[in-house]
C-alpha cells in the first residue's frame, strides 16, 4: 500500500540515446544540457527537454527522454554547444532553434556533433577537475557506480556527506542505485546513512525552490561558470533555452522509478535502500549505524516501505536489536550525566524543584509510570524565578528538535468562555474552523511534547474543563472532531496564585535558618550553607497553600489530577551573586563579539549590584539592575568615543561613603545612606589602570555617572 504510493505504477520509459557519428575521447562522466523533439509511443512528437548523458569513450548521447529519436543534429555556439535532436516528421518550432542559428534542415550534422563532443569534453574535464564541482562529481560517480571516481574525490576532499542541490546525498544515490560497493566506500569515508533527503516531490521542490517544476534544477551545475561567458546560472540557462525540469534532473540525477507526486522528505539512504529492495545494501547501511527506526516527514520508517521477504525480516529484527540498544545507550547516557545536573548548568537555585522534576521524569523514562495518564505538573512562584526556564530546558532534554517539543500557550489569552474554540478549534460551520485550535495544531505534529500553560489561573474555566479532560484520558477531540492521543506529553501549568504566601514562608524559613547557623558559627559548629536549603513543610502545603489554590481553581479533581506541584523560592544571596555573574558574563561575552572589549569586575560589583534584586521581579531585577548601572555606563562611554578598540575594561566599586563623608555639601547621615557606586576603568597595556569620564548624557557638565 505504502510502496505503491511512492513507486511509479509504470514501468519508466525506455532511454533515449542519440548516436555520435565520431566516438568523443573524454576522459570521464559528465553531463550536458539537450532538448528535442522525439517520436511518442503512438508517433506523436514529443519535446524533449533532457540532460544529456556522455560517457568516456562513448559513440552515444544518453536523454533519460521517452520514445525513439529518429535522428538528431548539433549546432554550435561559442564554447558550449547546443544539440537538439527531431523528429522527422516535423521541424523544430521557432523557439526550438538556437539564436542565431539558421533554419532547420533535418540533417544530422556530423562537424556539429564532434565539435560538440569535444567542447563537452572539456565540459567534463573542468566539472571534474574544479574543486568547487567535486561534490557534485562525487554524487555523480556514486550514481554510475563509478566506484575509482568516488575514491577519487574523496581522497581529494570532497564531502562525502554533500548535498545535491535538490537535496539528496551521494549515499541515497548509491542506495537506490543497487551500487553496493559505493555505499560500502562511502560508509568507510564516513557517510552519514541518518541524514534525510531534503527532496519533498517534484511539485514541492521546484515550489520551495523557486522554480517551475519543468525548469532546471541543475542550473546551479557549474558549467556556466567554466566559460566565463554567463555572469549566472540564469543566464546560462537563457541562453541554453533548455530548461531541464525538476523532474528530470530528480529521474536522472536519482532515480526514474519514483512517484512525482510522493514526498521523499526526511527520507534516509535505508528507506530508499528498502524501496530499491536490496538486501545487501540494506544490510551493509544496517551495519554501517543506519537508524531503522528512523522516520521520513510522512512518518513512515524504512519497514513501512518493505515488500514481504528477506528485506522485511531484516528490518524487524534490526528494529527490535535497535531499541534494545538504544534503550541501554540512553540509560548510560542518563547515568552519566543526569537530568539534574543539566538542569543546574542553566537553572540557578531551585534545587527542590529541580529534583521534583527530574524525578518524574526519571520514572517515565525509565518505565515507572502510569501509561495511562500524562504527566502533570504545577509550578508555583513569583515571576521572574525560573519556572518558564525549567520548563523550556525539560523540553530541550526530552526533545531533539526543541522548536516542536516545546509548546508555550499564554491562558491569559483564553480568559473567556468563547475563547475556547481557540484552544482546540471551532467546530464545522464556525469561523477558524479550517485553522484548527492553537493547542491541538501543535500537538499533532509533537503528541509526546512538553507543554507548558503559562499563567493558568487565568483561564476561563471551560478551558480548565477541557484541561481536565487531557490530564484525565490523555486524549483531545478538536474541532474537526479528530482526537489526539497525548499520553506521552508533559504538561507543565505556572501560576503565581499564593506566590506571595511561598515568598513569605521561604523567607522566614531563610531567616530561621539563617539564625541557627549563625548560633552554630558561635558554638563553633560549622555548616554555614544550611541556610540555602530550605524546603516548604508539608503543613504549610496542606494548611495555606492548598486552601488558596481549591478557592482558586474551585475543583477538586483538577489539582487532583496533578502529579507534583512544584515550589520556586525566592532566591537567596549566594545565588543573587551567580545570577548577576551570569548576566555579567553575558555582557562581557557580547562585548568581545561586537566591539572586542575584554570586560572584567572586582568581586564586589557583585555584592553592588544584587541589592537590586526585587522578590517581586525575581532574576529579571538583577537583569534589569545590571543594564541600569553597568551597560548603560559601556553604551555611554562607547558613544562618547572613550573605549579603543582591543582594550581591557574593569567595573570597580567606588567607595562613595568615604567619598560622600567627606563632603561638605550633604550631611553626614545622608552620605552614610548612597549606595556605592560603580565605575570603569581602562586597564593600558602596561598594566596601568585610567579611570574613565563619562559624562552623564542629560546633565553633560558632570563628569560621571553616579549609579
Ligand atoms: N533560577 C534561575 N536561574 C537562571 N536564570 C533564571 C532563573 N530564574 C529566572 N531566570 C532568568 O530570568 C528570566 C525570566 O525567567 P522565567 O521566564 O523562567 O520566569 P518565570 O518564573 O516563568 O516568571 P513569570 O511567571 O513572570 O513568567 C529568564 O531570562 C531566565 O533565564
Amino acid at each position: 500500500m505504502m510502496l505503491s504510493a511512492v513507486l511509479r505504477r509504470t514501468t519508466p520509459a525506455p532511454r533515449l540515446f542519440l548516436r555520435l557519428t565520431k566516438s568523443p575521447s573524454l576522459q570521464s562522466r559528465g553531463s550536458a544540457y539537450g532538448r528535442g523533439v522525439v517520436t511518442g509511443d503512438r508517433g506523436e512528437p514529443q519535446r524533449l527537454r533532457a540532460a544529456a548523458w556522455v560517457r568516456p569513450g562513448a559513440s552515444s548521447i544518453f536523454f533519460p527522454g521517452r520514445g525513439a529519436a529518429t535522428w538528431g543534429r548539433c549546432g554550435e555556439r561559442t564554447e558550449i554547444p547546443y544539440l537538439t535532436a527531431a523528429s522527422s516528421e516535423r521541424g523544430p518550432s521557432p523557439e526550438e532553434t538556437l539564436p542565431g542559428q539558421d533554419s532547420w534542415n533535418g540533417v544530422p550534422n556530423k562537424t556539429g556533433l564532434g565539435m560538440w563532443a569535444l567542447a563537452m569534453a572539456l565540459v567534463v574535464q573542468c566539472y571534474s577537475k574544479n574543486p568547487s564541482n567535486k561534490d557534485a562529481a562525487l554524487m555523480e560517480a556514486a550514481r554510475a557506480n563509478n566506484v575509482q571516481e568516488v575514491r577519487r574525490l574523496l581522497s581529494e576532499g570532497a564531502d562525502v556527506n554533500a548535498r545535491h542541490k535538490l537535496g539528496w546525498t551521494a549515499l541515497m544515490v548509491a542506495s537506490i542505485s543497487h551500487n553496493e560497493s559505493v555505499v560500502q566506500v562511502l560508509l568507510a569515508a564516513g557517510a552519514d546513512p541518518n541524514l534525510g533527503d531534503e527532496f519533498s516531490s517534484v511539485y514541492k521542490t521546484a515550489n520551495e525552490q523557486g522554480v517551475h517544476s519543468l525548469e532546471d534544477g541543475r542550473q546551479d551545475c557549474a558549467s556556466w561558470r567554466m566559460t566565463n561567458q554567463w555572469t549566472s546560472a540564469l543566464e546560462f540557462r537563457r541562453w541554453l533555452g533548455v530548461p531541464v525540469g525538476v523532474l528530470v534532473t530528480r529521474e536522472d540525477d536519482f532515480n526514474n522509478r519514483l512517484n512525482h507526486r510522493a514526498s521523499f522528505k526526511g527520507c534516509t539512504a535505508l528507506h530508499y535502500a528498502v524501496l530499491a529492495d536490496d538486501y545487501s545494501i540494506v544490510k551493509e547501511l544496517l551495519d554501517g549505524g543506519a537508524n531503522p527506526l528512523q522516520r521520513n516527514e510522512m512518518g513512515h520508517t524504512p519497514l513501512d516501505y518493505a515488500r514481504e521477504g528477506e528485506v522485511m525480516k531484516l528490518l524487524k529484527t534490526s528494529e527490535t536489536k535497535y531499541m534494545e540498544k538504544q534503550r541501554k545507550r540512553e540509560a548510560e547516557e542518563r547515568r552519566r550525566f543526569p537530568l539534574e545536573q543539566r538542569l543546574k548548568e542553566h537553572i540557578i537555585g531551585q534545587e527542590s524543584a529541580i529534583a521534583t522534576v527530574g524525578a518524574a521524569i526519571r520514572r517515565k523514562e525509565n518505565g515507572w509510570y502510569d501509561e495511562e495518564h500524562p504527566l502533570v505538573f504545577l509550578f508555583l512562584g513569583s515571576s521572574g524565578i525560573g519556572k518558564t526556564e525549567l520548563a523550556k530546558q525539560t523540553a530541550k532534554y526530552m526533545h531533539k528538535d526543541a522548536k516542536k517539543g516545546f509548546i508555550r500557550l499564554d491562558m491569559s489569552e483564553f480568559q473567556e468562555r468563547h475563547e475556547v474554540a481557540k484552544f482546540i478549534g471551532s467546530p464545522p460551520g464556525y469561523i477558524g474552523h479550517e485553522e484548527g485550535g492553537q493547542l491541538t495544531k501543535k500537538l499533532k505534529q509533537c503528541p509526546n511534547a512538553v507543554v507548558l500553560f503559562d499563567e493558568v489561573d487565568k483561564a476561563h474555566p471551560d478551558v480548565l474543563t477541557i484541561m481536565l479532560q487531557l490530564f484525565d484520558e490523555g486524549r483531545l477531540t478538536d474541532g474537526k472532531g479528530k482526537t489526539i492521543d497525548c499520553k506521552d506529553a508533559i504538561f507543565i501549568m505556572t501560576s503565581n496564585v499564593a506566590s506571595d504566601e511561598i515568598a513569605q514562608h521561604a523567607l522566614q524559613l531563610r531567616q530561621e535558618a539563617l539564625e541557627m547557623s549563625r548560633n552554630r558559627i558561635a558554638e563553633n559548629l560549622g555548616d554555614v550553607q544550611m541556610s540555602d536549603k530550605i524546603t516548604i513543610s508539608k503543613n504549610f502545603k496542606e494548611n495555606v497553600i492548598r486552601p488558596i489554590l481549591k478557592a482558586h481553581f474551585r475543583r477538586d479533581e483538577f489539582l487532583g489530577r496533578i502529579n507534583e506541584i512544584v515550589y520556586f523560592l525566592p532566591f537567596c544571596h549566594s545565588e543573587l551573586i551567580q545570577l548577576v555573574n551570569k548576566e555579567l558574563n553575558f555582557w562581557a561575552k557580547r562585548a568581545k563579539q561586537r566591539h572586542n572589549i575584554t570586560l572584567l569586575w572586582d568581586r564586589e560589583v557583585a555584592d553592588v549590584l544584587v541589592d537590586g534584586y526585587n522578590v517581586h521581579y525575581g532574576a529579571r531585577s538583577i537583569k534589569h539592575e545590571v543594564e541600569r548601572r553597568v551597560v548603560n555606563q559601556l553604551a555611554a562611554a562607547y558613544e562618547q568615543d572613550l573605549l579603543p578598540g582591543g582594550c581591557t575594561l574593569r567595573i570597580t566599586v567606588e567607595d562613595s561613603d568615604k567619598h560622600l563623608l567627606k563632603s561638605p555639601e550633604l550631611p553626614s547621615p545622608q552620605a552614610e545612606k548612597r549606595p556605592p557606586t560603580l565605575r570603569l576603568e581602562i586597564i593600558d597595556k602596561d598594566s596601568k589602570t585610567r579611570k574613565l569620564d563619562i559624562q552623564a548624557p542629560l546633565h553633560p557638565e558632570k563628569v560621571c555617572y553616579t549609579i
